[in-house]
C-alpha cells in the first residue's frame, strides 16, 4: 500500500504539518512526526475535508524560493496560508495543541520527528534528499510568521510563509548561541524559543511538555530531515545543527542523515551551519546585516556629509566624496554657466553651493593665512615706535626724483660715507637718531598699484610741487590718489631757488584741494624746498617725524614678521630678488617666508647700501634672496618659521590665482557679450587694455574710462600686462571691442586672427595719444590717415658685429616677409624696445629686397645695435586708410 509523508501531504494540502498532525491525530491516525508515513487512503481522506482556511487544490501551485545559492524551497502558494494563520493563532491560545503547531513549528518539530524517525529512518534519509531539494518545511513556519518576523518577509517578498520561516531562525540566531547548550531540545527549546521569539505566544510551554513528552534526544532526526531548510531554521537556532552529532547517536538513521546531510548540504553548511555553530554564526549575520543596511541607507549619516576640503577641490574629488558622477556635477555647473571640465578646481564657495545641491556641506580646512598674518593684535606694550614710510608723489618734472636723491645722497654723506648706494626701491634716512623710510618709487602710479593689491605701505605721503609751475594734473591726481588712502600729506614746494618761483601762488592754488598751509591757519604742512641747492631739506625731514609722531606710528618688533614687497626682479646671479619693506615683527636670517604665490627661505639680506644684515625690525627696507619666484610689488610678505606650512599657503595661493584667471576669462567674453546685448539704445564703446607694465594698463585704462559719456559709454572690459593675444582678439570678437596696446605687440596669431575677425587693435606708446584717438574716435572727429600694415616678423637667432655698420641681426623669418627699407620694432618678450627703419636686409652677403618666410637673412636697424639673441624684429609699414574706430 502507497504511502505518504505527512509532510508531504501537508504540503500538499497547503497546511503546516503540525495541522496536519492535529488533523490526523482528530481523524484517529497516530503520527509521531511530520515524518511519518500514513497510508494514501487516510491521506486522501484527510484531503477531503481540507484544513481551514486552504483548499487541499491550491496545494498544487507551488512556489519556489532560493533559500540560498544551493537551496531552493518549494512550497504551497501562501495565498490561502496567509489567512490560515490568522485562524490558528486564536487558536493557540485556548488550545495548547494548536499552539504547538503554530509556536513551535522548527523547533517542535525536530522534537516529535525523531521518534518517529526511528521507525522510518531509511526512508527519511531518501526524503532528506528530496526535502532538500523542494523544502517542504516551510509550511511549520507558516502559522509562526505572522507573529513572528516573517511577515515581513511576506510582505516584502511574495506572502512566502516559507520565507517567514526562513527568517525566524534567523532572528534566533541571535539568542542561538545560548540555545545551543540546550541540545535536549524537547522540552527546553521550544520553551525558550517561543519566550524568545514569540513571547505573546503562551501555550508554547504546554506544548513543549507534550511534544517533550513524545520526544527526547532526536534533535538530529529533526535537523537532517528538515534538511537544508530546516537547517536554516534550526542552524539558525545554532543548537539543533550542531547538536545533531551529539544527539544522534541514538540512531543509526540519523548518522545516515547526517551523512547524507553533509554530503549535500556541505557547502550550506559552510556557510549557514558553521556559522551558526558559534561566533561565526554571528559574523555571517553581521556580514549580512550590514549588507542589509547599506541597501537601506543610501545616506550618509549627517557627520558623512560634511566634506572637509583645503581651499579648492576639483569637480572630480568632489563628485568622488559626494558619491555622485562627475558628469552630474559638471552639469549642474554647466546650468550655472560654468564651462569646467573634471579637473576644474572649485572654491569654497562654489564647492559649497554646488555640495548643498546634492545635501552636502563643505568645510574650509585650509589654513588660512590671513588668520596667521593678522593672529592676535599686539598687546599694546609690545608695540614700540618705529620709522615712518613715505612715498613721493607729484606732477612729471616737478622734482620727484631729484629731492629722493637729495635726501638720501644728504644721508649718505652725513652717515656711512663710503657706502655704495644701491637701487632697492626703498631707502631709509636717519635724521638726530630717527629714521625715515622712502620708498623710492615716485608717482601715483606705483603707490595707486600697491594700495590696489590691498597694501598698505605708505604712513606719509610727501606732495612735490614745482614753485614755477604750480598745480598740475597730477598734482590733482596725486592729491586724489592720497585722499583715498587716507594718507597725511606734506607739500614740499619745490624748487625755490628758481627766479620766477611763487610759492605762495602754489599754496594758493592748492588751498583748492582742501590742503591748506599751516602758516595761513591750515593744517598741512608745507615746506619750500629745493632739491637742486638742497635748501630746507632738513625741515622736510624734520617734518616728516612730527608728523610721524602725531601719527603714532608703532609696531611690535618681536615676532615673526610681516611686510610688503616694493620691488623683486630675477637677478641671473642670485636669482628672484625682492625687496621688503618690514612693517611688523623682525625678519631674520633664515625665516621662512610666503609671498603671494611664492614661498622661501632668506637666505641672504642687504640694505639699500648694500651691505648684509641679519634681521630687520618694522619700517626696514631690505632685499631679500631666497623667494621661488620673483613676487609682485604689493605682495604680502610673511615669514614663519614652518617651511611646510609655508609650500602649503603658496601652493594654495597659486591654486586660488589660477581659478581667478580662470574665472575671468569666461566671465568677460560672457558676461560682456550678454551686457552688449542687454545695453539697448546706450551705445557702448568697449576697450581692451594691454600694456607693458601694471603702471601703464591702469593709467590707460582709468584716462579711457573717464572718456565716457552720456552718449556713449566706455567700457575697459579688459586690462592686464603682456602682449596681445588671441584671447584678447576672441574677446573683442565677442564684445566687438576694440584692442589699445600701450608699448607691447600683438602676438603673430593675435594679429593674423584680428585681421580675420576685424578686430582693431591700436597701439600706442604715449597715453595721450591713445586718449585723444579714442576721444577723437566718440567724438566723431578721428581721422586716421595712416595705418600700420603688419609685413611679418624675424627672429634674432645670432648677432654679427659687422666693421663700420655695427650689429647685424642673423634673423629667421617667422611670418609673413620683411621688406628692405620696411619700418621695424625691435621686439624683447613682446615690449618694444625700438622703433625705427631697416638699414640692411641680405642674405649671404647679398642686399636683397625682401625675404619669405622660412628663409634665414641679416637685418641692419638704423641707428640701433642693442639686438640680443631671441629678440623679433618686427617689419611693418604705414598705409593711408579711413578712419575706422
Ligand atoms: N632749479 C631747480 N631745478 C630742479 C629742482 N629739482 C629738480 N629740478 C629739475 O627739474 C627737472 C626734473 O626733475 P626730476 O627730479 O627728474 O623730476 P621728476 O618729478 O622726478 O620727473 P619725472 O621722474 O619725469 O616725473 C630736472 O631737470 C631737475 O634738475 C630744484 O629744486 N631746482
Amino acid at each position: 500500500m502507497s504511502k505518504v509523508r505527512v509532510y508531504e501531504l501537508a504540503q500538499k494540502m497547503g497546511i503546516d504539518n503540525k495541522e496536519l498532525m492535529i488533523k490526523l491525530k482528530d481523524a484517529g491516525v497516530e503520527v509521531k512526526n511530520h515524518m511519518a508515513m500514513i497510508d494514501e487512503a487516510d491521506a486522501k481522506r484527510l484531503e477531503a475535508p481540507a484544513p481551514k482556511g486552504s483548499s487541499p487544490d491550491r496545494e498544487v501551485p507551488k512556489e519556489e524560493v532560493r533559500v540560498t545559492s544551493t537551496v531552493i524551497r518549494r512550497r504551497a502558494k501562501v495565498v490561502d496560508t496567509v489567512e490560515e494563520p490568522v485562524a490558528p493563532q486564536p487558536e493557540p491560545v485556548p488550545e495548547p495543541v494548536k499552539v504547538e503547531a503554530v509556536k513551535p513549528a522548527p523547533v517542535v518539530e525536530a522534537a516529535p520527528v525523531e521518534p518517529q524517525e526511528t521507525v522510518v529512518a531509511p526512508v527519511k534519509t531518501e526524503e532528506v534528499v528530496e526535502v532538500a531539494k523542494p523544502l517542504p518545511e516551510p509550511p511549520k513556519v507558516e502559522p509562526p510568521q505572522p507573529k513572528e518576523q516573517p511577515p515581513v518577509q511576506r510582505a516584502t517578498a511574495n506572502r512566502a510563509v516559507i520565507l517567514g520561516r526562513v527568517e525566524i531562525p534567523g532572528v534566533r540566531t541571535k539568542e542561538a548561541p545560548t540555545e545551543r547548550r540546550e541540545p535536549p531540545r524537547p522540552s527546553s527549546r521550544p520553551q525558550d524559543r517561543p519566550t524568545q521569539q514569540r513571547p505573546s505566544d503562551r501555550p508554547a510551554p504546554q506544548r513543549e511538555k507534550s511534544a517533550s513528552d513524545v520526544v527526547q534526544a532526536p534533535p538530529v532526526v529533526a535537523d537532517d530531515r528538515k534538511g537544508k531548510k530546516r537547517i536554516e531554521v534550526d542552524m539558525a537556532a545554532a543548537p539543533t545543527g550542531d547538536r545533531g552529532k551529539p544527539g544522534a547517536p541514538k540512531k543509526g538513521v540519523d548518522r545516515k542523515k547526517e551523512v547524507l546531510r553533509k554530503a549535500d548540504l556541505a557547502e550550506k553548511r559552510e556557510r549557514v551551519f558553521e556559522p551558526g555553530k558559534s561566533g561565526k554564526k554571528k559574523k555571517n549575520k553581521e556580514q549580512r546585516a550590514p549588507e542589509g543596511r547599506k541597501t537601506e541607507i543610501t545616506t550618509p549619516k549627517a557627520i558623512k556629509r560634511i566634506i572637509r576640503i583645503s581651499e579648492s577641490i576639483t569637480v572630480g574629488e568632489l563628485a568622488k566624496r559626494m558619491g555622485v558622477k562627475a558628469t552630474d556635477l559638471i552639469r549642474v555647473l554647466m546650468k550655472q554657466g560654468m564651462m569646467v571640465t573634471i579637473n576644474h578646481p572649485l572654491d569654497v564657495d562654489t564647492a559649497a553651493i554646488l555640495a548643498a545641491d546634492f545635501g552636502y556641506e563643505i568645510e574650509n580646512v585650509a589654513i588660512d593665512l590671513e588668520e596667521i598674518v593678522e593672529a592676535a593684535p599686539d598687546a599694546p606694550e609690545s608695540l614700540e615706535e618705529r620709522p615712518p614710510v613715505v612715498t613721493i608723489m607729484g606732477h612729471v618734472d616737478h622734482g620727484k626724483t631729484s629731492l629722493l636723491d637729495a635726501i638720501r645722497e644728504a644721508n649718505v654723506i652725513a652717515g656711512e660715507a663710503g657706502g655704495i648706494t644701491q637701487h632697492i626701491g626703498a631707502y631709509d634716512v636717519e635724521r638726530n637718531g630717527r629714521k625715515i623710510t622712502f620708498l623710492d618709487t615716485p608717482g601715483h602710479e606705483a603707490f595707486t598699484a600697491m594700495r590696489a593689491r590691498g597694501a598698505k605701505v605708505t604712513d606719509i605721503v610727501i606732495l612735490v610741487v614745482a614753485a614755477d609751475d604750480g598745480v598740475m594734473p597730477q598734482t590733482r591726481e596725486a592729491i586724489n590718489h592720497s585722499k583715498a588712502a587716507g594718507v597725511p600729506i606734506i607739500v614740499a614746494i619745490n624748487k625755490i631757488d628758481k627766479p620766477d618761483s611763487k610759492p605762495d601762488r602754489v599754496k594758493q592754488e592748492l588751498t583748492e584741494f582742501g590742503l591748506q598751509s599751516s602758516d595761513w591757519g591750515g593744517d598741512t604742512t608745507m615746506v619750500e624746498v629745493s632739491a637742486k641747492k638742497r635748501l630746507n631739506l632738513e625741515e622736510l625731514l624734520e617734518m616728516i617725524l612730527l608728523q610721524a609722531d602725531v601719527m603714532e606710528l608703532k609696531a611690535n618688533p618681536n615676532k615673526q614678521a610681516k611686510g610688503t614687497i616694493v620691488e623683486a626682479k630675477l637677478d641671473k646671479g642670485r636669482g628672484p630678488v625682492a625687496t621688503v619693506l618690514v612693517q611688523e615683527g623682525t625678519l631674520k636670517l633664515g625665516d621662512y617666508c610666503v609671498v603671494g604665490v611664492h614661498s622661501g627661505r632668506v637666505r641672504a639680506m642687504q640694505n639699500d647700501r648694500g651691505e648684509k644684515v641679519l634681521e630687520a625690525g618694522p619700517a626696514m627696507p631690505v632685499e631679500v634672496i631666497g623667494l621661488s619666484g620673483v613676487p609682485d610689488a604689493g605682495d604680502v610678505f610673511v615669514a614663519m618659521k614652518d617651511e611646510k606650512q609655508a609650500k602649503e599657503i603658496a601652493t594654495l595661493r597659486q591654486i586660488k590665482q589660477r581659478e581667478m584667471e580662470l574665472a575671468k576669462h569666461s566671465k568677460l567674453s560672457l558676461d560682456d557679450l550678454y551686457k552688449k546685448i542687454q545695453s539697448g539704445e546706450v551705445k557702448d564703446l568697449n576697450v581692451i587694455v594691454k600694456g607693458d607694465v601694471q603702471g601703464s594698463v591702469e593709467a590707460v585704462g582709468e584716462s579711457l574710462r573717464k572718456l565716457s559719456t552720456d552718449a556713449v559709454r566706455l567700457n575697459v572690459i579688459h586690462s592686464a600686462v603682456g602682449a596681445v593675444t588671441e584671447s584678447d582678439v576672441n574677446l573683442a570678437t565677442a564684445s566687438n571691442a576694440i584692442i589699445i596696446g600701450f608699448n607691447v605687440r600683438p602676438e603673430v596669431k593675435a594679429q593674423g586672427m584680428a585681421e580675420k575677425e576685424g578686430v582693431d587693435i591700436r597701439l600706442y606708446n604715449v597715453i595721450y595719444d591713445a586718449v585723444e584717438d579714442v576721444k577723437k574716435a566718440m567724438e566723431g572727429l578721428l581721422e586716421p590717415t595712416f595705418k600700420e600694415k603688419y609685413l611679418g616678423r624675424a627672429e634674432v637667432r645670432e648677432v654679427f658685429s659687422v666693421p663700420k655698420i655695427g650689429n647685424v641681426a642673423g634673423s629667421y623669418i617667422q611670418d609673413g616677409k620683411v621688406v628692405r627699407n620696411a619700418q621695424v620694432r625691435l621686439l624683447r618678450d613682446n615690449v618694444v624696445i625700438y622703433t625705427g627703419k631697416m638699414s640692411s636686409l641680405r642674405r649671404f652677403k647679398d642686399d636683397v629686397k625682401e625675404v619669405a618666410t622660412g628663409y634665414e637673412c641679416g637685418i641692419g636697424l638704423e641707428n640701433y645695435n642693442d639686438i640680443k639673441l631671441g629678440d623679433i624684429i618686427e617689419a611693418f609699414e604705414m598705409e593711408k586708410v579711413a578712419a575706422t574706430l
